[in-house]
């Protein structure tokens, strides 16, 4: 496998080796040997798997206490996938990282814990899969605005379908510090 750094120190890309034949292909999706070779030792306890239709965008979300590093990837359709560091004392607070997953590049994406995580869909439908390194927990469910020109995210859709929970959600300078998950050397 490849692990593909980006402008964001952390959250990284990783290229699986495909095994392709006659029948198709073949490829691990995860190998705990191979990620924590790569520096990424989180444990996964929960897994998710979501389909949107094209110009869906879901996110920026985030869990704060009990924040979720999350492993993702696509396994029909095509989506923008943004992670962005809102971790409190982060040199790289507010800054952004997307990549293009699909069910044919075959890309995963992790997204450390404590940065927010949304995408958008650009084929006709995406299914999305993912492992969280933390259950989800409703209380600590939060999320920042898609569009937020302080973190100027460049989508590339202009007018998503979001959930009403999303299109309501805040800036981030108008989040209560204590409310945004905190940086860990
Ligand atoms: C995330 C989650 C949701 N739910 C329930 C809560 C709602 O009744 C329903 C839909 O939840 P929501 O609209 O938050 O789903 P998404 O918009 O896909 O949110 C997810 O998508 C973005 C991109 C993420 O990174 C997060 O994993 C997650 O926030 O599923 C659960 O029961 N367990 C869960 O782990």
């Amino acid at each position: 496998m490849k692990v593909i750094q980006t402008a964001l120190p952390g959250a990284v890309v990783i290229e699986p080796q495909v095994f392709g034949d006659a029948r198709g292909f073949f490829y691990e999706s995860y190998n705990q040997a191979k990620y924590h070779a790569a520096g990424i030792t989180s444990t996964f306890v929960q897994s998710n798997v979501s389909r949107s239709s094209k110009g869906v965008l879901r996110g920026l979300h985030y869990q704060w206490p009990n924040p979720q590093g999350k492993l993702v990837s696509v396994l029909e359709g095509e989506v923008y996938d943004v992670a962005v560091d809102i971790r409190r004392g982060s040199p790289t607070f507010g800054q952004w990282a997307g990549v293009m997953l699909s069910a044919d590049n075959h890309r995963h994406f992790w997204i450390p814990e404590g940065f927010a995580h949304g995408f958008c869909v650009v084929s006709d439908h995406a299914t999305f899969s993912y492992q969280c390194t933390a259950l989800y927990d409703a209380k600590a469910d939060a999320g920042v605005r898609w569009n937020d020109a302080a973190i100027g995210i460049d989508w590339p859709i202009s007018a998503p379908q979001l959930s009403d929970k999303d299109l309501k959600a805040p800036l981030l300078t108008d989040v209560h510090a204590e409310r945004l998950p905190l940086f860990a050397e």
